[in-house]
């Protein structure tokens, strides 16, 4: 998935949350969005990915040399944030079975297998109603690191996670990012140090890490 914008700004009633972003996101590689909190990484997140209109400026999305209509980019993207709800009701066994008929998970991986390398057996038949935020938040970024989408976008990935959650993100972002347009918003290092470019929402100095 590649992701052109040109111009973009997007403005909150009389606020400018960012102007004027110029930039190619490229397939196969990993992009921080960093700036304080209220700066307007969220907000910079939700546009590029179709979710919120821009306000000034143009996107183009191509996926294998097509282009993709901004209407299409919702399955063709996995996202995590914390402002994404899980269906409390379902038991984690349900809750798989349904989140996967519309967002498959990747090649040859099986729900019982997604449940393997989350680790979380033994909490097969609990209602995520039970679970503790941190078991709630690998779930989270188990369904989007393996889902079959080519576009990963991770809002503050590690919140709620204790050091052995936060040490499973890292390495299952990095099994999971190769060959994706990867976006991630944070403000901790250890979310991110992996990305190739970073881009400033305050500024947008976007810089190669190297
Ligand atoms: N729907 C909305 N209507 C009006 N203002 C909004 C809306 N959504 C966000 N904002 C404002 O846009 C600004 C940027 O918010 P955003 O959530 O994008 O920042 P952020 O950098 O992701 O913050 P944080 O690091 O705290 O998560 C804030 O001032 C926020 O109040």
């Amino acid at each position: 998935m590649q992701i052109t914008a040109a111009g973009l700004s997007k403005r909150f009633h009389r606020d400018w949350i960012f102007r004027d972003l110029t930039h190619t996101f490229e397939p196969g590689t990993a992009t921080a969005i960093l700036g304080p909190n209220g700066s307007g990484k969220s907000t910079l997140l939700n546009t590029l990915s179709g979710q919120l209109l821009a306000t000034e400026g143009t996107l183009t999305y191509t996926y294998q040399g097509q282009l993709v209509a901004v209407e299409e980019v919702p399955q063709l993207l996995a996202y995590c944030a914390p402002y994404l709800e899980l269906i409390e009701e379902l038991t984690l066994t349900e809750l798989l079975q349904f989140h996967t008929r519309f967002k498959p998970l990747r090649a040859g991986l099986t729900n019982e297998g997604l449940i393997e390398r989350m680790y979380l057996e033994k909490s097969r038949h609990k209602l995520v109603r039970d679970f503790s935020s941190g078991m709630k938040q690998r779930l989270k970024l188990g369904l989007a690191l393996y889902a079959a989408a080519p576009l990963l976008l991770l809002d503050e990935p590690t919140t709620n996670l204790d050091r052995t959650g936060v040490e499973w993100y890292r390495e299952h972002v990095r099994a999971t990012a190769l060959g994706r347009l990867v976006l991630i918003s944070s403000n901790v290092a250890e979310e991110y140090d992996f990305c190739s470019t970073h881009l400033d929402v305050t500024s947008f100095g976007v810089k190669p890490t190297r």
